[in-house]
């Protein structure tokens, strides 16, 4: 029986372009399936999305979270504000990313909270971020959304690195949960606009796999053959997980992060206010970003930390001033038609995990 938040959305809309994904049901995932197993490895060569049921994570009380951290007034907001450094936790205005090589603003709001401040990790054993009450007071079950979110990451990760032949723990084993890195749950907002008013500009996520939900249209995605924007239908109960630039690099570019953007919602759901809920996995902050796959010795690869801040910092409305440093906020996504993900020799046959 759909919940009363599911009955009160507008229906998203039959006569829009919709990204044919994947559906991957978790529990059979985890369970070895090897029909599931090939669902992943697929996606994550195609759209680099697919939809996941069965997840086990308990995501709905973080969209009350967003509905009360954003109607706070501006100034309390802003006291959490994460700068134009690099700084990638706290509280994002709309506005101060862009969305195009013009720089036009975006009209996305976002509250980002680390992974390890939450889990009183390294330097925040005994120093914690400042949060609004909201967050504060919701620490616990945001302790077990990264926990549970996590888990489902992991389970992906030994999945491809299987599938490419790195065995089972090699990627997992760069994601531990109890060492430091950029890992965040967030949040987000963007103000009833119309279907084509971009409010979150095209990008390739920074890290290496995200869990998203979302309960209105607006997402949109690449069709990496016809390079067309295609709507990500949300799904009820379902997640929405995709892969990021770290782990495309990881990989030597054997899989593929996908291009995606946020508009205003489709149809009927365009009156309505939106959020998501994420969680970001990233590799642990020490990681060096380079092919595990190639034999490259790392020599001249970022930290998965310092990718993460110089993507962050590039993206801020107030660090643009042309196209070249448009150019350079960029993971993947400005590579139109991409080369097909490579596979030089071919996919293991996938194991029973
Ligand atoms: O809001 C969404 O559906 C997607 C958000 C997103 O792409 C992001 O926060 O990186
Ligand atoms: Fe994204």
């Amino acid at each position: 029986m759909p919940s009363r938040m599911e009955e009160s959305i507008p229906l998203f809309p039959d006569d829009v372009p919709t990204a044919d994904i994947y559906m991957v049901d978790f529990d059979r995932l985890s369970a070895g399936d090897k029909e599931e197993a090939r669902k992943v490895f697929d996606a994550s060569r195609g759209y680099g999305f697919f939809y996941l049921s069965n997840t086990h994570i308990d995501f709905n009380f973080m969209f009350d979270v967003a509905n009360e951290t954003f109607k706070l007034p501006l100034d309390e907001k802003m006291k959490y504000e994460m700068g134009n450094t690099g700084r990638y936790f706290g509280y994002k205005m709309s506005g101060s990313n862009y969305v195009d090589n013009k720089g036009t603003p975006d009209q996305s709001e976002f509250y980002n909270v680390s992974k390890d401040d939450v889990m009183r990790n390294g330097q925040y054993k005994d120093d914690p971020l400042e949060h609004p009450e909201i967050i504060k007071r919701r620490r616990g079950e945001l302790e077990e959304f990264m926990a549970q979110s996590h888990r489902v990451v992991l389970v992906v990760l030994r999945v491809l690195g299987e599938q490419l032949g790195l065995g089972p723990d090699v990627l997992p084993d760069l994601h531990k949960i109890d060492r430091v890195g950029g890992d965040q749950a967030r949040v987000t907002h963007a103000p009833p606009v119309s279907a084509d008013t971009i409010t979150l500009g095209e990008h390739t996520d920074f890290g290496s796999v995200t869990v998203l939900f979302n309960q209105l249209g607006g997402l949109q995605v690449i069709n990496p053959d016809s390079y067309e924007w295609k709507y990500v239908k949300p799904q009820p109960h379902c997640a929405i997980i995709n892969l990021g630039d770290a782990l495309v690099k990881l990989v030597g570019d054997r899989l593929y992060s996908g291009v995606h953007r946020v508009v205003g919602p489709p149809g009927e759901q365009a009156q309505s206010p939106r959020h998501s809920v994420v969680y970001f996995a990233r590799p642990n902050g020490h990681i060096k970003l380079k092919s595990l796959l190639d034999g490259d010795d790392g020599e001249d690869a970022m930290t998965a930390d310092d990718w993460i801040a110089q993507r962050a910092k590039l993206r801020r409305t107030a660090n643009f001033k042309d196209d070249t440093s448009f150019h350079a906020s960029r993971g993947t996504e400005h590579l139109k038609n991409r080369d097909k993900p490579k596979l030089d020799k071919p996919a293991r046959e996938v194991e029973a995990v």
